[in-house]
């Protein structure tokens, strides 16, 4: 009799590694086609990361729907993600709700986050209907505090998912363009891209736009940093050199407190700002003309005990469009 044989992933990885790409493909389809969860997430993965297979994001959607159908978990968490970013279709919050709503069922990480959101006052957009009050630093440039902008759980979630994500900072170097290690940065950091970015932190970034009274898709992936005893962020400014898209905003959210040391600090403007788990701070890198403006040169003090978490979101002038380009925060 003969026996249906499922390619093994192992199989599949051999034959990637050998270098038959096209036989890796065929045997993943074939197994896809047949219904195999982890072949159907494997295949979205391909057409996500757009190296094995062309990058297409609403082949992915179609494959991530069928390996959650079939029973893959993680496959319905980024389908979810890509669903209230609008990610390969147009942002849809209240489907990305609906279907967080039925993985909740089966899953733990999934219903905290549907407790969270409970704890949100949301509109049918996943945007705020209040917001904290701010308060003036600096009027010019401007820099404002928000204070108690997220909660200690949100901020912990925050935390969590870039957790397993940290490796050391990466700076633009300005000759190049390319990202590189430098020690003006030495902290650990992470980027949440559209792929791990779900509705909790969809809402936050949401949160974040309306602080920053700018548009979501402005925002860059919000990119979580750690600095341990020592680490620091030297002296800078946060735009970049040669881009027709600057970051005219950045918005600093303090995860935690706890720690010693890593105040944020603008010395041309004699501004020091202490962190306080949960508050928000927002600036502006750029004068009204567009250029980048010297006042807002900043730094990460060395933190002297503990951990500071942060998370940062540096704002464009226009839309930014995370799959552009070849390194996609996945
Ligand atoms: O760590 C800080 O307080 C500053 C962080 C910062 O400058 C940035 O993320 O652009
Ligand atoms: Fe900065």
């Amino acid at each position: 009799m003969m026996t249906k044989v499922e390619p093994h992933p192992a199989h599949i990885d051999r034959l990637l590694e050998a270098g038959r790409t096209g036989e890796a493909i065929a045997a993943t389809e074939r197994a896809a086609a047949s219904g195999d969860k982890e072949a159907l997430f494997r295949l979205a993965l391909w057409h996500l990361i757009g190296e094995i297979l062309p990058r297409d994001l609403a082949r992915a959607r179609q494959l991530l729907r069928k390996a959650r159908e079939a029973g893959h978990v993680e496959a319905a968490h980024m389908e979810i993600a890509l669903t209230v970013t609008g990610s390969g279709a147009q942002a849809d919050w209240s489907t990305g709700c609906m279907l967080l709503q039925k993985l909740s069922s089966i899953d733990a990480a999934a219903a905290h986050q549907a407790q969270l959101l409970t704890a949100m006052r949301l509109d049918a957009f996943g945007v705020p209907k209040t917001l904290p009050k701010a308060e003036v630093l600096s009027a010019s440039p401007r820099v404002t505090l928000f204070r108690d902008f997220l909660t200690e759980a949100e901020c912990a979630h925050i935390a969590a998912t870039s957790a397993p994500l940290l490796e050391p900072s990466l700076v633009v170097d300005p000759a190049s363009g390319r990202q590189m290690p430098h020690p003006i940065r030495t902290s650990d950091g992470a980027l949440i891209g559209p792929t791990r970015e779900d509705p909790v932190i969809r809402a936050i970034n949401l949160r974040i736009a309306a602080i920053s009274q700018t548009d979501v898709a402005q925002g860059e992936a919000l990119t979580i940093l750690r600095y341990r005893p020592g680490q620091q962020y030297r002296l800078h400014l946060d735009t970049l050199p040669h881009t027709r898209n600057q970051r005219v905003k950045t918005v600093l959210v303090y995860l935690n407190g706890g720690f010693a040391g890593g105040e944020t600090q603008f010395p041309s403007i004699g501004l020091t700002v202490a962190p306080r788990g949960g508050d928000a701070l927002v600036f502006d890198n750029v004068t009204e003309d567009g250029r980048p403006d010297v006042r807002t040169k900043h730094a990460g003090l060395p933190v002297r005990a503990g951990a500071k978490w942060l998370a940062t979101r540096w704002i464009r002038a226009r839309s930014f469009d995370p799959w552009r380009g070849p390194e996609v925060p996945l």
